[in-house]
């Protein structure tokens, strides 16, 4: 502090970075203290505005203006709160679903300390439903009226966002005559955003799309309006709707963590730790075939070291180029494009539509996928032995390429389809009795029908019933309160390839 009080400080903050404007009422103490004494009763009014700290959090910070002339005072006040209502995009009306048990069970009190209070200074109103079920938000999202709302927010871990955005979604087809059942239909896209406030075990989805597992940061990104589109896709079987997935739709691996996890929720988000260790151990591997579409369309390719950040290029050249194909009517080419087949022995075998970067691994199962480029990282690891498994799985916690083993494939894909060796058994069964092929082989492996057997699908959390599925990326179907992780102005120094996005 100087001599006079006065700390000599530089803020410039842009208008769409306040959070709110209030008038200040001063106390007595303020006022005797330091050279207002001498004048009149002075006037305040206090800017709340976000303040960027490290890591990419963020947090609401104030700053008081002090006047003698009360009526410039109210001006000011009435031309800020004037400059934040003309900022459409941010929402007024929010509904709010907190699941109670998910992660550490602290989603209410997150909900209550952390964001309801900015939600008020904000002038925010929400209408908050805590679950009292599995499946109780989506339900409800079905019931309500839910163009009311200018956003839908969910307190919980990744498996609430997918329950809210299954909700959203399904909602929105139901309302435009969408049948979720044909895998060729395309969907309606839903202009409602969702916002996540983190309060799970993995929280994946908030990670990946704001950079930090902050409720705080979470709620002022919801304040300000971010608007980030994502990739969803759908999974079908047998013309049967099955699932939405937007992180990991993991076979093999993280179907197995999954399973396992399951039974071990009374442990919290340490489940996945000893679940993961176990399912390392029993090291199995599943035999089948996955078919896939290249995805041509995109700019991008998964080992590009090209990450998805704010304003990214890449998701907004694909968008571009997805709507000049739509002009010129080529949007069913896809049906004539090649498809690649893959027979094989896989330990795991992981769709992702974003990177899926989390606390557990930072950069993610695939470092440069793109939150809404219209595609998904197909990655195929291969059997191979416990060390080389290990050495992959520990390549995702440092900087060495996870990608660069003779057993680890990926591809950028729009559309991909597995079935287990199992089921193409069964199926050949069924056209050749006479073969008995599947117990051929049981009997070639009389000590371990292991092999045979099938895992399960983890789909951002959740398991699915079939193994066999029909997966297909739908170009930026929903969107979010976000806005992407942001480069630095630092940072870009140490990261040339994304100069050209701090433009
Ligand atoms: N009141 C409730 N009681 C029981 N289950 C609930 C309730 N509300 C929601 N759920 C279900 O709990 C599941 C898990 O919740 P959530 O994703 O919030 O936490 P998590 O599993 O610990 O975290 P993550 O998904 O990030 O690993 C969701 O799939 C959701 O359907
Ligand atoms: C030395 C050992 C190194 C270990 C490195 C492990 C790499 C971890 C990558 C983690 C990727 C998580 C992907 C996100 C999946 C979520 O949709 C899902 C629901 O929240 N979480 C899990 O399935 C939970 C998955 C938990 C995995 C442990
Ligand atoms: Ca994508």
């Amino acid at each position: 502090e100087e001599e006079d009080g006065c700390k000599a400080v530089e803020n410039v903050v842009p208008a769409c970075e306040i959070v709110a404007v209030e008038e200040t009422e001063i106390d007595k103490k303020q006022c005797d203290s330091g050279k207002w004494q001498k004048m009149s009763k002075p006037h305040a009014f206090t800017v709340h505005y976000i303040k960027r700290a490290r890591n990419h959090r963020w947090r609401c910070s104030e700053i008081t203006f002090w006047c003698i002339d009360e009526q410039l005072c109210n001006q000011w006040i009435q031309a800020l709160k004037e400059l934040l209502d003309s900022q459409k995009s941010r929402p007024k009306r929010l509904l709010v679903y907190i699941n109670p048990y998910g992660g550490k069970r602290q989603g209410k009190r997150i909900y209550e300390q952390k964001v309801a209070p900015l939600f008020n200074l904000a002038s925010i109103s929400a209408d908050v439903v805590i679950t009292e079920h599995a499946n109780h938000a989506k339900d409800n999202l079905f019931e309500v009226n839910i163009y009311k709302y200018d956003g839908i927010v969910c307190v919980g871990g990744d498996g609430m966002f997918s329950e809210v955005m299954h909700g959203l979604i399904g909602r929105i087809q139901k309302d435009s005559g969408i049948d979720q059942n044909n895998p060729k239909t395309p969907l309606a896209q839903c202009s409602i955003r969702i916002g996540i406030i983190p309060a799970g075990s993995t929280d994946c989805i908030c990670y990946a799309t704001v950079g930090i597992i902050d409720p705080e940061t979470s709620a002022l990104h919801i304040i300000v309006g971010d608007c980030q589109p994502l990739d969803v896709s759908s999974i079908h079987h047998n013309n049967t709707f099955l699932k939405y997935s937007v992180s990991l739709l993991g076979y093999g691996f993280y179907g197995d963590i999954l399973k396992d996890s399951e039974k071990k929720r009374w442990m919290g988000p340490m489940r996945y730790d000893f679940s993961g260790f176990k399912t390392f151990l029993s090291h199995q591997y599943y035999e089948g075939t996955v078919s896939f579409q290249p995805a041509k369309g995109t700019v991008g390719s998964p080992r590009d070291k090209e990450s998805c950040r704010t304003g990214c290029h890449i998701c907004r050249q694909t968008k571009q180029l997805e709507e000049q194909q739509k002009n010129y009517g080529l949007e069913h080419k896809e049906v004539e494009d090649e498809w690649k087949v893959i027979k094989g022995k896989f330990l795991a075998i992981n769709a992702v539509n974003m990177s899926c970067a989390c606390p557990r691994s930072p950069k993610g199962l695939s470092p440069a996928a793109h939150l809404a480029d219209g595609s998904a990282d197909l990655i195929l690891v291969r059997k191979c032995s416990r060390f080389n498994f290990l050495r992959y799985l520990v390549r995702h916690t440092n900087q060495d390429d996870q990608f660069d083993f003779p057993f680890v494939d990926v591809y950028r894909v729009k559309r991909f389809q597995f079935t287990s060796k199992h089921l193409e058994d069964n199926e050949s069964d069924i056209k050749d009795v006479g073969k008995k092929r599947f117990g051929q082989f049981c009997s070639d492996h009389p000590a371990c029908c292991c092999n045979l057997a099938n895992s399960t699908w983890n789909c951002d959390g959740e398991t699915l019933d079939s193994s066999a599925v029909e997966v297909r990326v739908h170009c930026q179907l929903v969107k979010l309160f976000a806005r992407g992780i942001e480069i630095y102005k630092d940072e870009a120094a140490y990261n040339l390839s994304s100069n050209e996005l701090l433009s």
